[in-house]
């Protein structure tokens, strides 16, 4: 049997809308993120189980996992007869890039268990374009980290995707999850279709900077230019308390803080543990709502999806 391991990722990163994503794990060793395992057997079988577990959709064929096996099986060109598990330990909707951690375990899972007959980028496009049948418009902002690790930027010429770029050793990313559902879709239905020129001046010099900031290793420069014009000004009304924590996370001492993908989770910055755990403190018991909920002192997560024993 193989079991791979998913974790959770921060899609945009603030600063870089659909082109930047960070993978990140849990600094206790807990593990956040999907597994899915697989087998071989008579005939193709998915079954479901673990903490969101009741969260699916109730049309199995309308599980990604399923559609995962049926979109492998089409490129392989022969249909795969195999036993598969979902663990469903991330919340839906959540902004974990909770479908991604679905996708990319599915995905490596089946390609594992094959001998690899896809190499990366082909992986890579097809967790992509799965992706993209969920939220309505291919994004790899959650795939490309949830499956390669670390920070990546999508570049999507010369063949290549998605390329990793450095973060800082020594940062904290405080991840705090409300307990309650935002929808990507719905999420990405409320951005305005144009955007004024001054913004587009703004989004491409936090970007540029910040990729520079990461490669030249200037924290001080990187999380000054982790700003986002594009969707938190437009998306803060969805998340209920989000303005109110942004602001207790800076007068904590984050470095930085925004939404991780469409939200409703945080994120905040820090490069002290006490500060980061104090962070933790305040989220938990103040933008944290419901039994649902949870926050996590996380690091980014170098190693992305991987083989567990
Ligand atoms: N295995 C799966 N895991 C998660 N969502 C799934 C899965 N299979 C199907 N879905 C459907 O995909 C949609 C996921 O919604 P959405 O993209 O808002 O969530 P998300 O992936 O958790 O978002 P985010 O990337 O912000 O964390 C839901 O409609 C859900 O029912
Ligand atoms: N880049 C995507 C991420 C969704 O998790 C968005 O913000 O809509």
């Amino acid at each position: 049997m193989i079991k791979i391991y998913a974790p959770a990722s921060i899609g945009n990163v603030s600063v870089g809308f659909d082109v930047l994503g960070a993978a990140v794990s849990p600094i206790d060793g807990a593990l956040l993120g999907d597994c899915v395992s697989i087998q071989s057997a008579d005939r193709f079988s998915l079954s479901n189980k673990g903490r969101f577990v009741s969260k699916l959709p109730a049309e199995p064929k309308d599980n990604i996992v399923y559609q995962c096996w049926e979109l492998f099986c089409q490129r392989l060109g022969r249909e795969l007869p195999v036993a598969m598990v979902l663990e469903k330990n991330m919340p839906i909707g959540s902004g974990l890039g909770s479908s991604a951690c679905s996708v990319v375990a599915g995905l490596m899972a089946l390609n594992e268990f094959c001998d690899r007959p896809f190499n990366q980028t082909e992986l890579l496009g097809m967790m992509g374009e799965l992706e993209g049948r969920i939220s309505g418009s291919v994004h790899y902002d959650n795939v490309a980290p949830c499956y390669l690790g670390g920070m990546q930027l999508m570049l999507e010429e010369n063949g290549i995707i998605s390329q990793s770029v450095p973060g800082f050793d020594n940062w904290y990313w405080v991840m705090a999850y409300p307990g309650i559902k935002v929808s990507t879709a719905e999420a990405r239905a409320i951005l305005p279709a144009q955007y004024l020129r001054q913004d587009c001046i703004r989004h491409g010099r936090y970007l540029a900077g910040f990729i520079h900031a990461c490669h030249t290793q200037q924290p001080e420069l990187a999380v000054k230019l982790m700003q986002d014009v594009i969707a938190e000004p437009y998306r803060t009304r969805l998340l209920p308390g989000f303005a109110e924590a942004r602001k207790a996370s800076q007068d904590i001492g984050a470095l930085a803080c925004g939404i991780s993908g469409s939200g409703p989770t945080l994120f905040a910055v820090s490069d002290r543990l006490e500060t980061a755990q104090r962070l933790a403190d305040w989220l938990a018991k103040h933008y944290v709502q419901n039994d649902e909920g949870f926050v996590h002192v996380c690091r980014l997560d170098t190693a992305g999806a991987r083989k567990l024993d």
